[in-house]
């Protein structure tokens, strides 16, 4: 229970406390904790001596603090959680809450590398179907290794940050034209975010997730499908999703996910020593796809063939070195059912099967559409956390 007003029975209760970057007032951006509709200002809380951290809270992004490691990261936490709960401690922490709605949110964490994976069985199978119809959906490899590509960094923005309608080249029967995509869509997914580096030439083990893994983001994977479909053979996506790539502004740490965890599908066949994680967990987290504020999709994580830890174990396994900031998404999640779908391009069958949103039948993305990723997962106590939102609305091209 916390003292901070609203906050009990919250999603945004005292059990989930997920970090971000803020900005309120003439204020130069600080890290906070969202507790309810409130966000803990932690460098006003560290600078009053509250909470040690070093002066990693101190900055304008998450990086300093991640680079710190678990003991740190859940010695804040714990920290964090007493002043919330301890009623003693209001009258010093009470003037460090600023209300939600007053504060302007931002990139959480400077992100070092992006790669992004392909680890929905039903996605992957799914879009082998529309892409590659009359070849089988998954290749020989994809049961054998989480299949990724790298993306890039630069143009991973927050929630709320308008995507501009991508330009490039499409195929069409006449040959190539250039000109705005007319097939853009979304890819629901979630981020791991890498604190603790990793030494060049040293792979990382599946054992040692939770030692490099801060924490969680939700991510929309924005995905041209008409450049994507002209350009990716045989070198994989490239224009087609590096145009924008959306992140959720609160990062909820993995200590807020302890009771998400959930066995994995069983995988066969059975893979290799380095992929071999022993339990093999997922994550319990129930994704929602709104379209203009409609409904239309609940992907569920736990439906992922390849877990966090070995998407994890399988990047490094070449001995890549990771870096504070590293950004790694699971791939689009999809279940197995049409409204469990994590792409617009499942849900209408590659265009072919149109879906009514806001009382218009819809396949793609059009200039002025909003789509807002949330999820939820179990917390402790039998109670919901929320994992933010991530959202955006599409402008046309310049
Ligand atoms: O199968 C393909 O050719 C392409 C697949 C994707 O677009 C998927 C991708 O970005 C990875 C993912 O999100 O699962
Ligand atoms: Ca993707
Ligand atoms: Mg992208």
């Amino acid at each position: 229970m916390t003292w901070v007003t609203g906050a009990n029975g919250s999603p945004y209760g005292v059990t989930n406390l997920p970090y971000g970057v803020f900005r309120h007032g003439g204020h130069e951006p600080r890290i906070g904790v969202r507790i309810g509709d409130a966000v803990l200002d932690l460098a006003g809380a560290e600078a009053a001596g509250l909470v040690l951290a070093g002066g990693a809270l101190g900055r304008p992004t998450l990086n300093g603090f991640m680079a710190l490691g678990r003991p740190q990261w859940t010695a804040v936490r714990q920290r964090v959680t007493e002043l919330l709960t301890d009623v003693t401690h209001r009258p010093v922490v009470e003037p460090l809450l600023v209300p939600i709605a007053e504060v302007e949110l931002l990139l959480p964490f400077e992100v070092a590398d992006y790669v992004d994976f392909y680890s929905s069985e039903h996605h992957a199978s799914n879009v082998g179907q529309i892409f590659r119809p009359g070849q089988p959906p998954l290749l020989p490899n994809w049961r054998h290794l989480p299949v990724g590509y790298h993306g890039r960094a630069g143009t991973v923005v927050v929630s709320g940050t308008p995507v501009v309608r991508p330009r490039g080249q499409r195929g069409t029967p006449d040959g190539p034209v250039t000109g705005p995509s007319v097939r853009l869509d979304i890819e629901a997914e979630v981020g791991f975010v890498v604190g603790v580096p990793s030494p060049l030439g040293e792979p990382v083990a599946v054992a040692d997730f939770a030692d490099h893994v801060f924490g969680v983001v939700l991510v929309n994977d924005w995905s041209a499908r008409d450049i994507q479909a002209w350009e990716y053979q045989p070198l994989g996506p490239f224009l087609g999703k590096s145009f924008a790539t959306s992140v959720s502004a609160w990062v909820t740490p993995l200590d807020a996910l302890g009771a998400a965890f959930v066995p994995a599908p069983v995988q066969d066949p059975p893979v290799v020593e380095y992929l071999r994680d022993e339990p093999h967990l997922g994550l319990d987290l129930r994704l929602a796809v709104d379209w203009n504020g409609q409904r239309v999709a609940e992907p569920p994580f736990a439906a992922m063939y390849w877990t966090p830890a070995q998407q994890l174990a399988h990047l490094t396994v070449n001995g890549a070195s990771l870096r504070t900031g590293d950004l790694y998404a699971s791939g689009t999640v999809s279940g197995p059912q049409r409204g469990q779908v994590g792409s617009f391009l499942e849900l209408t069958w590659g265009g072919a099967e149109p879906v009514t949103v806001g009382g218009e039948s819809r396949t793609f993305l059009a200039d002025g559409d909003t789509v807002t990723l949330t999820a939820t997962a179990p917390g402790p106590d039998g109670g919901t956390i929320a994992l933010g939102e991530v959202t955006g609305t599409i402008r046309p091209p310049r």
